[in-house]
């Protein structure tokens, strides 16, 4: 009889009932080369997700399928090309990074958990990232998409992949998500830490820009916390800098389609602080984990171009946190919490009673 769920992996019968955990980092995804044809397959996928795009079907496909799919690989492959990196596209290749070191922090705590890397879009693919590690005998799986701040547009459409995933399994592995963090202390004080190590080496800025992707206004009145925790961010970051209210702004980049989007926008906001005097801006981008197109080619290049434009002397990107120490150090902390009870090695760890020690087995009977 076939089934109308997937093979179950062979995992060695001599394998721990549940195994190590895995922990699969999740980021949105990116092309495969800065060229049209891998640009269009990349934004056909995204953006035909419902939970992206909330246009109705009848009236957002033609659009995607037209002058999306068609005009804009061509127009933004020059962006594209612009930030690439030898080892790919700047996304991936700090992701990667990202794993890396997250799995040589977790070792260094002797927390024994597998991390690999997903994209929602593309490769590497998600339902693959899960079943690798289902493979390797990991019966429990924590998911960590790279978004601190949740939103319907990306971290629900993680939780909706994986759960649609899990829908073709016979034997699920137990599953948890981590939702946010965008006030978790660690995050903030890597965030806080890398503003003043820029602060070190180029000086301080005039302002300090916070600029996060955007999304629809729509969205937010529906119900979407994503505003509300950009918000939260932004205070505790502004907090831990000590920074006065006015020397700091927080803005949204990224804009796509005619509607309106959450305000005040990044690019306009910069040209007025030059307009206002500002020499020197200061941009982070807090909700990006990684380095990406995004703020290294819409904030770092374009956003630069606009403040020089209109009479400002430099606006000077803070990179991402992306591999850098404090940030692994804060994402390993996270891991460790939500593998409460999992993770054999854990200073967190809650020994189940499936697997008692000899010498806990002796107690007992005594
Ligand atoms: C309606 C469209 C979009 C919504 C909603 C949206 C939300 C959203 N996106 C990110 C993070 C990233 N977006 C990136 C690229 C990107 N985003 C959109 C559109 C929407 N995003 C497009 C069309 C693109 C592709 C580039 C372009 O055509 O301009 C990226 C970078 C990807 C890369 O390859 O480097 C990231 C990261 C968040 C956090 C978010 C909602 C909160
Ligand atoms: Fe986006
Ligand atoms: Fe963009």
């Amino acid at each position: 009889m076939r089934s109308r769920f997937l093979p179950e992996p062979e995992v060695p019968a001599h394998a721990p009932l549940r195994g190590v955990p895995g922990i699969v980092l999740v980021n949105l995804g990116t092309p495969s080369a800065p060229e049209p044809a891998a640009i269009r397959r990349f934004l056909r996928e995204f953006l035909s997700d419902p939970r992206v795009v909330e246009l109705p079907r009848w009236l957002w496909w033609p659009i995607l399928n037209g002058p999306v799919a068609w005009l804009r690989p061509r127009r933004i492959q020059h962006n594209y090309a612009s930030v690439w990196l030898p080892g790919g596209s700047p996304l991936l290749v700090h992701s990667l990074a990202q794993r890396d070191a997250l799995q040589a922090r977790l070792r260094e705590r002797g927390v024994a958990a597998e991390v690999v890397l997903a994209m929602r879009y593309g490769e590497p693919a998600l339902a693959g990232a899960i079943d690798g590690l289902r493979a390797r005998g990991c019966g429990r799986i924590l998911v960590l998409p790279l978004y601190p701040q949740y939103s319907a547009s990306t971290t629900a459409t993680v939780v909706d992949a994986v759960a649609a995933h899990l829908a073709r399994l016979r034997n699920q592995p137990e599953t948890r998500f981590v939702l946010r963090y965008s006030e978790d202390a660690g995050y903030i004080a890597a965030l806080a830490e890398s503003v003043r190590a820029h602060w070190r080496s180029q000086g301080r800025g005039g302002h300090l820009l916070m600029s996060y992707h955007g999304l629809p206004k729509a969205s937010v009145a529906l119900g979407d916390p994503y505003h509300a925790e950009c918000e939260a961010t932004s205070r505790h970051l502004a907090r831990a800098l000590g920074l006065a209210d006015d020397a700091w702004t927080m803005t949204f980049q990224s804009r796509f389609g005619a509607a309106e989007w959450l305000q005040p926008y990044t690019e306009p906001t910069a040209r007025a602080l030059a307009g206002q005097g500002v020499r020197t801006l200061d941009v982070v981008c807090p909700g990006f984990a990684a380095d990406c197109l995004e703020t290294l080619e819409e904030v770092a290049q374009g956003c630069a171009r606009t403040f020089r434009d209109a009479g400002g002397q430099a606006l000077r990107y803070i990179p991402a946190l992306n591999a850098e120490p404090a940030w692994i150090d804060a994402l390993a902390t996270l891991a460790e919490r939500n593998l409460l009870g999992w993770a054999p090695g854990s200073s967190h760890d809650v020994r189940t009673s499936h697997d008692p020690t000899p010498e806990e087995d002796r107690r007992e009977q005594d």
